[in-house]
């Protein structure tokens, strides 16, 4: 545990001290919580999805966020364009899956991007089982109807068919690169009861496999953890959902490295 502490507070203190450009193209609820979650850990988000500017923006970020939460027909060739040129210039690009089996169409677009080989792929437990098994049926639109631990094997299966690493978020956070599970504890269940919070993590996970691409296994771990803590402290100041939101912010503004090294809960396989 301990080397898993140094770790991430090393890397949650190069996200601080390097800012990476994170481009997010993502979806309409969900922009100001992921921008904000950027710039409290110290990113800088840029919410930058015209087709037209493409060409000349993602080639300067140091990593880009695709999320499909409300995706249409005008905005995928968008996701499409800026995944290619983080492919073929080797930046980290992360998808976050959003109800992807709620529809043909929907499951459709998330295949077609994980054939574009993202880096990182985070979704609740229901997203992952979708695009592992390439079925639309969705339970309940952008929230799981399965715990993450109901999804570790199809998590395994879409990491090593896919070569992303796989994250299934939930009261366990698992990460996988389709051989090694890594798992996240930290949070609170309230999360589940704000909007965008996993669109969020997403988009911290993208700012810690920025800063260390050679990582993105252990990066993505402990972005979920970090995040995780930064609730668990919120939690402590919170009357309901709404405050959370706000002292999730602030509580990871301030993380330091004392409570990180005292909270952080992430561990190897057997950890389910
Ligand atoms: N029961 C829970 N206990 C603690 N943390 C949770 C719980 N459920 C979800 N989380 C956390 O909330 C965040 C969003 O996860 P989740 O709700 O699974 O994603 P999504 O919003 O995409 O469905 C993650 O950081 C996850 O670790
Ligand atoms: C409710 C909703 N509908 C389309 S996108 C979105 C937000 C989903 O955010 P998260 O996946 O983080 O809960
Ligand atoms: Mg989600």
């Amino acid at each position: 545990m301990a080397l898993w502490s140094s770790e991430s507070w090393t890397r949650i203190s190069k996200v601080r001290g390097e800012s990476p450009l994170i481009q997010c193209i993502t979806n309409l609820v969900s922009m100001d919580l992921m921008a904000n979650v950027l710039l409290s850990a110290g990113a800088s988000p840029a919410m930058i999805h015209s087709v037209t500017e493409i060409p000349d923006f993602t080639p300067v970020v140091q990593g880009l966020c695709v999320n499909v939460g409300t995706l249409s027909d005008e905005w995928l060739p968008s996701m499409k364009a800026a995944a290619k040129i983080a492919r073929e210039m080797g930046k980290p690009w992360v998808l976050d899956p959003v109800a992807a089996g709620a529809s043909g169409f929907r499951l459709r677009a998330c295949l077609e991007l994980v054939e574009m080989r993202p880096t990182v792929i985070r979704g609740n437990g229901s997203e992952v089982m979708a695009l592992a098994k390439a079925t639309v049926g969705s339970c309940k639109g952008a929230d799981s109807c399965v715990e993450s631990t109901d999804a570790l094997e199809a998590a395994k299966a879409l990491a090593k068919s896919s070569g992303a690493v796989v994250a299934v978020s939930g009261a366990v956070d698992v990460v996988t690169d389709g051989e090694r599970v890594v798992c996240a504890k930290n949070g609170v269940p309230m999360l589940q009861r704000i909007t965008a919070t996993g669109c969020s993590v997403t988009a911290l996970i993208t700012a810690f496999v920025a800063i260390d691409p050679q990582n993105p296994l252990e990066a993505t771990a402990s972005a979920l953890a970090v995040f995780g803590v930064a609730a668990e402290m919120g939690m402590e100041m919170a009357k309901g959902p709404a405050s959370l939101r706000m002292q999730l912010i602030d509580s990871l503004y301030n993380l330091d490295e004392s409570t990180l090294r005292n909270r952080l809960n992430i561990s190897s396989l057997p950890c389910l």
